[in-house]
């Protein structure tokens, strides 16, 4: 059997909307994230187990892995041995922590291992970011590339195979909070303006190629002092009961910045001392989360989606 986890991510990473993202690492070493199970069978099966596997529809067709697995039958590889294909849910839907990207990466990768399809980088970001797209409303790869690759990703077509690594101070940390509700990411999408001003267009490029380019020169807090998001969170915030508020806390509590996850409602604060982490997830544990949230200290996922042996802390 192969079983491939794919890791939660931070879509847009603040600065860079549909351009940007983040793989999370829980420094518990909790597997934030989907795993996918593929085996030899009789004929192509699905199942799904897991968490939230409740909360996906009952109908296989319906589901995004099952979805991968036709598809890569169909236009892939159609003399793939027959298979089971399990999708263990352990991310909830709507989270804005890459939950529908995390099913599609770790079912692609699968797939390409089971059938040794080898297929190139970017012709599987290619694949993903085409399911991805069905169900967010529209194409983008900033939840895709960081589960798939790891670490902090700027991807998008025009950059080159689709994904250049940023560096990050490796000594900082990122407290991520799901307040227990989804937000469908089209609906999240739908709040945006459909056009920006030419100031505001211009601003957006010269933050986010600054950033970019301070992180390549090592130069982080530089580049922390630039981490504002006008194209979206000004829009999205009133959708995320309490994000105004923990935005207006967590600076006391150590917090160097705090922002939507991809379209939310997860929110991530970047603080570069644990135990500035430990004291902002406590409080976003008592204002932030109801009984079917959770937090997570974590650091980036230099991994990406790989093989984990079968039943590692499942
Ligand atoms: N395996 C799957 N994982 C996640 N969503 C799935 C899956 N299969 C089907 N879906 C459907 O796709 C839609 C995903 O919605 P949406 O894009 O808002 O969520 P998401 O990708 O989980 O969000 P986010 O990226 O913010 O975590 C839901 O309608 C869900 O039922
Ligand atoms: N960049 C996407 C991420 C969705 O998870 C958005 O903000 O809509």
């Amino acid at each position: 059997m192969i079983s491939i986890y794919a890791p939660a991510s931070i879509g847009n990473f603040c600065v860079g909307f549909d351009s940007l993202g983040a793989a999370l690492a829980p420094i518990d070493g909790t597997l934030l994230g989907d795993v996918v199970h593929i085996e030899h069978a009789e004929q192509d099966t699905f199942k799904c187990v897991g968490p939230y596997a409740a909360k996906l529809p009952t109908d296989a067709h319906e589901n995004l892995s099952f979805q991968c697995l036709l598809h890569f039958r169909e236009l892939i590889a159609p003399d793939m041995p027959a298979a089971l294909l399990t999708l263990e849910k352990r991310l909830p839907i709507g989270s804005g922590l890459g939950s529908s990207a995390c099913s599609v990466v770790a079912t692609f990768v699968a797939l390409d291992k089971y059938a040794d399809t080898k297929l190139s980088q970017s012709q599987m970001i290619e694949l993903m970011a085409d399911f991805e797209g069905k169900v967010s409303g529209a194409r983008h790869y900033d939840n895709i590339t960081p589960c798939y690759l790891g670490g902090l990703q700027l991807t998008a077509d025009l950059v080159p195979n689709k994904a250049l690594a940023l560096p990050v101070d490796e000594l900082w940390y990122y407290v991520a909070a799901y307040p227990g509700f989804a937000l469908n990411t089209a609906k999240a999408r739908g709040v945006l303006p459909q056009s920006l001003t030419t100031h505001s267009a211009v601003e957006f490029a010269q933050r986010l190629s600054s950033y970019c380019v301070l992180l390549q020169s090592g130069r982080f807090d530089d580049a922390l002092a630039l981490m504002k998001d006008e194209l979206a969170e000004p829009y999205r915030q009133s959708l995320i009961a309490g994000f105004s508020d923990a935005k207006a806390a967590l600076p006391e509590y150590g917090a160097k910045l705090v922002s939507i996850s991809g379209a939310g409602p997860t929110l991530f604060a970047i603080c570069k001392t644990l135990e500035e982490a430990q004291q902002c997830q406590q409080w976003l544990e008592k204002n932030y989360i109801n009984e079917q949230g959770f937090s997570h200290i974590c650091k980036l996922d230099n991994l990406g989606t790989r093989a984990i042996s079968q039943g590692v802390n499942l």
